[in-house]
């Protein structure tokens, strides 16, 4: 069904607009000047791993020397860059090629005459990694979410009688209650058009789940989870929620920025690691974290993709991404495809920190939470004396009594630094330094 309301939905909208929009044809580089060709591969780390784990940090107490202030070593433990594609040679030279070739051009928004051939090569690795037809590459992962929601609000919109969904027309979105706030903003343009009547389920509480879905009598329904939420660190119960699927026949969005490239052998996220893409039906993802650039993904069908490029006000009403983002995050991508051993590389590091403590890693994201905001913020400043930039995460990011220290993995990581970290942990988290279980990890 869900198909037939989206083909119904785009009909209304389109006029053919996408068909006979001339495509703009960027001049064709040299071999040796094109940005995509030969994304170079190597078979263990390298120094590059480390450009941003090793940085200096400005320390606002210490006396400035000649005018500049004073500086700190630190090891880097707060950033998202798990696989450090980031500083990959072949991301640096794709990202410099394209910028010498064209600048930071187009800039337009992709409607206009900002999406190029090289989008689409992006947009095309993307969805063949994560089994789906298509995919639409969007600027961030936050214009992801949203261009997908406003696009599902437009379908609601699209296939009512009249102008405004009447009360059974309408979406019922069922949402985690630690979904990011990229989900929750785009839940709340929904509901500000009636096109939805939102309900937010306990966290990974698949009995309340399946309560709320059994009550709902709308016929569209549409359960929207991240796959690994982003301040606890925990995975969502994926498998039970494929099972709910099959029982209540919902549409099923799962948001990846945090397992996208991290989890499944080839990096093809979490449904990948269960062979269960194609229970799957809509991929949201990022290119900022593991991807190591800047860019969001929707990875669907044809349809759906067709849909967000037309209705998704977050990915019409924005400037394209300048293509030396995107021909990093080609490289990236090619690379975190390739490059098996980054992944096995960072759950060893889950593992070891598991091992030596006590805390029920999981992940990459470790998230220790200490309380109030005034004992996150010591532990925070007790870890940059100790020479790790590992930050406090306070309202309105997390509960104000659950204020937490969030710490993240990298490849880069040694297991000597993580031996460190967890010796400096612990003299500020009391407990920490008991072990823990065995980590499965996501490949
Ligand atoms: C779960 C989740 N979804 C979406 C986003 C947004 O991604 P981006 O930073 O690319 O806008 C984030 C990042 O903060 C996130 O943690």
């Amino acid at each position: 069904m869900w198909e037939e309301w989206v083909v119904r939905a785009f009909a209304r909208v389109n006029n053919n607009f996408l068909s006979y929009l001339p495509k703009v044809c960027l001049a064709k580089p040299s071999a040796e000047e094109d940005p995509l060709a030969d994304v170079e591969t190597f078979d263990g780390p390298g120094p590059w791993d480390r450009t941003l784990l090793e940085v200096e940090v400005e320390d606002p107490t210490a006396p400035a020397k000649d005018g500049e202030p004073a500086r700190n070593r630190m090891l880097l433990f707060s950033a998202n860059d798990y696989l450090n594609l980031s500083t990959h040679p072949a991301v640096r030279k794709a990202s410099a090629k394209a910028a010498l070739a064209f600048g930071m051009g187009p800039r337009s928004s992709a409607m206009a005459s900002g999406q190029t051939e090289y989008h689409r090569r992006l947009e095309n690795v993307l969805a063949e990694m994560h089994k789906k037809e298509a995919c639409v590459v969007t600027p961030t992962g936050f214009a992801a979410n949203t261009a997908f929601l406003s696009a599902l609000g437009g379908v609601a919109t699209h296939n009512a009688a009249s102008r405004r969904p009447a009360a059974h027309e309408k979406i019922a979105v069922f949402s985690d209650a630690l979904n990011h706030a990229s989900i929750i903003d785009g839940l709340r343009m929904m509901e500000r058009h009636h096109q939805t009547v939102v309900s937010v389920y306990r966290h990974s509480d698949m009995q309340h789940l399946d309560e709320l879905l059994s009550n709902c009598p709308l016929e569209r329904k549409v359960v929207i989870t991240d796959s690994l939420f982003s301040m606890e660190g925990d995975f969502a119960p994926m498998l039970d929620l494929v099972q709910l699927r099959k029982k209540h026949r919902f549409l099923f969005v799962i948001d990846e920025a945090h397992t996208a490239f991290v989890c499944g052998r080839n990096g093809g996220g979490i449904g990948e690691v269960y062979g269960i893409e194609d229970q799957i039906d809509v991929i949201v993802g990022t290119l900022s974290k593991a991807g190591g650039c800047l860019g969001g993904f929707v990875a669907c069908s044809q349809k759906w993709s067709d849909l967000v490029r037309v209705t998704g006000r977050p990915y019409i009403f924005t400037t394209a991404s300048p293509l030396p983002v995107i021909a990093g995050a080609y490289a990236a991508v090619t690379v975190a495809k390739k490059e098996v051993w980054r992944r096995q590389a960072l759950w060893n590091r889950v593992q070891e920190f598991a091992t030596l403590t006590k805390h029920p890693a999981t992940s990459p994201i470790l998230s220790l939470v200490v309380g109030s905001e005034d004992a996150a913020i010591y532990a925070s400043k007790h870890m940059l004396e100790r020479g790790f930039h590992i930050i406090a995460i306070r309202p309105p990011a997390v509960a104000p009594d659950a204020c937490r220290l969030r710490v993240t993995l990298t490849t880069g990581h040694s297991s000597e630094d993580v031996r460190r970290l967890v010796a400096a942990l612990s003299e500020c988290i009391p407990g920490l330094n008991r072990p823990a279980d065995q980590v499965v990890a996501r490949l």
